[in-house]
C-alpha cells in the first residue's frame, strides 16, 4: 500500500445471511452447507475509496445505504465478505453504536479498558487520566458504573478517550449530536485540529456539516457507490437526488404558502409577511437562550474582561426565549483593566459543529473615531439583529473582545461559549439559516 494512503479499499463487498425465522439460524448450523435457510442481503457492493494521510472524508447517504458497515469494516469490528481493505494507522472511532465500554465497570476502568484496545500501555494511561478525565469532564460520575451514565456523558467519556490516544485515523457518525452544545464545540474545536494533519472519516445525514468539514465525500445509496467526488458537488448531487424522491410524494404537510400578501413598505417593516401565520403554527422557532458562562472555554481576560453578555428586546428586557425572526439585541459588557486606544467587540453565532453561522463587531462603526477605554470603565456594545430562523438543535454565541483594527489585532478576552441558543422546533426555512423576507411574491399572468 501507498504510504500516502491512510485506508484503500478495492471491490468491497459486504453481504448478511438474513433468516426469516429465528430457528433457521440454528438449523442452518446443524445442516452445514448442504441446505441454505437463509436469504443473502449485500449491504455493501463492490466499494473503491482511497483516503490519502491528512484528508477528511465523508460519507453519505440515506438510512441503510450501508455507511455503518463501512465505517465497522474500516475500524475492524466486522470482517468483508469479499475485497480488499487495507488500514495504515491507528483507527479511534466515536460511533452511535457505543463506544465499546462495558456497562458494569466504572468510567475509569472502562478509560483503562478503552486506551489499552487501542494500545496505550498502563503507564501511558496513568499518564494522560488527568487529561481524559478533564476532557471528559463528568465529575464525580467517572467513578461510577457507566450503566447509570446518560447518552450526552457515555460520549463525553468515548470523545475524552479517542481523543487521547494518539489516533492516525479518527471515525465519527452522528454520536456527536448527543452531547451538549458546549461539549459539541469543545469536540469540533479537537477535530478541526486533528484534520489539519491526521485523517478524519465523518459520517452525516447532515450535508451542512459535511461540506464543512469534509475535502471529499463517497456517497452510498443501496450499498452501491453512487459517486465520489468534491464534498460540495457529491453533496449537491445527494441532495437534488432526496428533494427528487420527496416532491414526488404527497405534500400534506406542507405548510400553506399559497398567497401571501405583500406588505405595504418593507423598508419601514422589516419583518417578515409570514411572521404571524408562522407564529400561530407549529413552524415557529422557539429559541431558547442558555446561561452565559464566562469561566467555560475562554482565555485571555487580565486587560479587559467580558462580564455579562445577554440578548435583549428592544426595552431592553432580558429574553430567556426568543422566536426565529424576531428582533433582538446582544448586549455585551466588557470591564476594562487597562487602558484601550481602540477596543473591538464582536461576536459569532455556530452551529453544534462551529461553523460560523453569521457574526459581527464593533470596529467599522468607529473606524474613524475609535472609542478609547480608559482603565477601570465599562464598555457596552449592543447589536440590533434580526434573528434568523434557526434549524432544531443548539448553537452557541462566541463573544470576544480585542484592541486595534479589523486585520490586526490583540485577543484580550474570547469566550468560546457566551450563550447558547436552543432551537427547539425547525423553522419554514430551508439551508443552515433562515432569514426572515420582507416579501415574498408569486403572481399569474
Ligand atoms: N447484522 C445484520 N444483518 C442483516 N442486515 C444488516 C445487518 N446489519 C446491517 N444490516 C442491513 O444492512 C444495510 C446497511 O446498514 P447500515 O447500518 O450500514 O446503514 P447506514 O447507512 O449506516 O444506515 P443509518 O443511516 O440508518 O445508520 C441495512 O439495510 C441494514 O438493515
Amino acid at each position: 500500500m501507498c504510504s500516502d494512503l491512510a485506508v484503500r479499499v478495492r471491490g468491497l463487498n459486504k453481504c448478511y445471511h438474513v433468516y426469516d425465522k429465528p430457528h433457521h439460524r440454528l438449523l442452518q448450523m446443524l445442516t452445514g452447507k448442504g441446505r441454505r435457510f437463509f436469504r443473502e442481503f449485500w449491504a455493501l457492493k463492490d466499494i473503491d475509496l482511497d483516503i490519502r494521510k491528512g484528508e477528511t472524508v465523508g460519507i453519505i447517504g440515506c438510512n441503510g445505504s450501508g455507511k455503518s458497515t463501512l465505517l465497522q469494516m474500516i475500524c475492524g469490528t466486522l470482517t468483508p465478505t469479499s475485497g480488499e481493505l487495507q488500514v495504515n494507522g491507528r483507527v479511534a472511532a466515536l460511533l452511535e453504536l457505543g463506544a465499546g465500554f462495558n456497562p458494569e465497570f466504572s468510567g475509569r476502568e472502562n478509560v483503562y479498558l478503552a486506551a489499552s484496545l487501542y494500545g496505550l500501555s498502563p503507564a501511558q494511561i496513568d499518564e494522560r487520566f488527568h487529561a481524559i478525565a478533564e476532557f471528559a469532564d463528568i465529575g464525580e460520575f467517572l467513578e461510577q458504573p457507566v450503566k447509570t451514565y446518560s447518552s450526552g456523558m457515555y460520549v463525553r467519556l468515548a470523545f475524552a478517550v479517542v481523543a487521547h490516544v494518539d489516533a492516525d485515523i479518527l471515525v465519527v457518525d452522528e454520536a456527536l449530536s448527543v452531547g451538549d452544545a458546549f461539549f459539541t464545540q469543545k469536540c469540533m474545536r479537537f477535530i478541526r485540529t486533528f484534520c489539519q494533519t491526521k485523517s478524519l472519516i465523518f459520517v452525516s445525514h447532515d450535508s451542512s456539516s459535511i461540506i464543512s468539514l469534509c475535502d471529499r465525500v463517497l456517497w452510498l445509496d443501496r450499498g452501491e457507490q453512487r459517486q465520489t467526488g468534491p464534498a460540495k458537488e457529491v453533496c449537491e448531487q445527494y441532495l437534488n437526488a432526496l428533494f427528487g424522491a420527496l416532491s414526488e410524494q404527497p405534500v400534506d404537510a406542507q405548510p400553506q404558502r399559497k398567497h401571501i400578501a405583500r406588505l405595504g413598505q418593507p423598508e419601514l417593516v422589516w419583518k417578515d409577511q409570514r411572521t404571524d401565520l408562522v407564529n400561530a403554527s407549529a413552524f415557529r422557532n422557539d429559541l431558547q437562550v442558555l446561561r452565559f458562562a464566562p469561566d467555560e472555554a475562554a482565555f485571555g481576560g487580565e486587560q479587559a474582561r467580558v462580564s455579562s453578555v445577554v440578548l435583549t428586546d428592544s426595552q431592553g428586557a432580558n429574553l430567556a426565549w426568543v422566536v426565529g425572526g424576531e428582533q433582538v439585541t446582544l448586549s455585551v459588557v466588557v470591564d476594562v483593566a487597562c487602558d484601550l486606544a481602540r477596543p473591538i467587540v464582536g461576536f459569532f453565532v455556530k452551529d453544534r459543529l462551529g461553523q460560523t453561522l453569521f457574526g459581527d463587531n464593533t470596529y467599522f462603526s468607529y473606524q474613524h473615531q475609535p472609542l478609547s477605554a480608559p482603565a477601570g470603565s465599562q464598555l457596552t456594545a449592543r447589536f440590533e439583529f434580526y434573528m434568523p430562523w434557526l434549524a432544531k438543535g443548539d448553537y452557541v454565541v462566541q463573544v470576544a473582545v480585542a484592541e486595534g483594527s479589523q486585520h490586526e489585532h490583540r485577543q484580550l478576552h474570547w469566550l468560546h461559549e457566551a450563550l447558547v441558543i436552543r432551537s427547539h422546533h425547525d423553522p419554514v426555512a430551508t439551508g443552515i439559516i433562515g432569514i426572515p423576507l420582507s416579501a415574498i411574491s408569486l403572481s399569474v399572468a
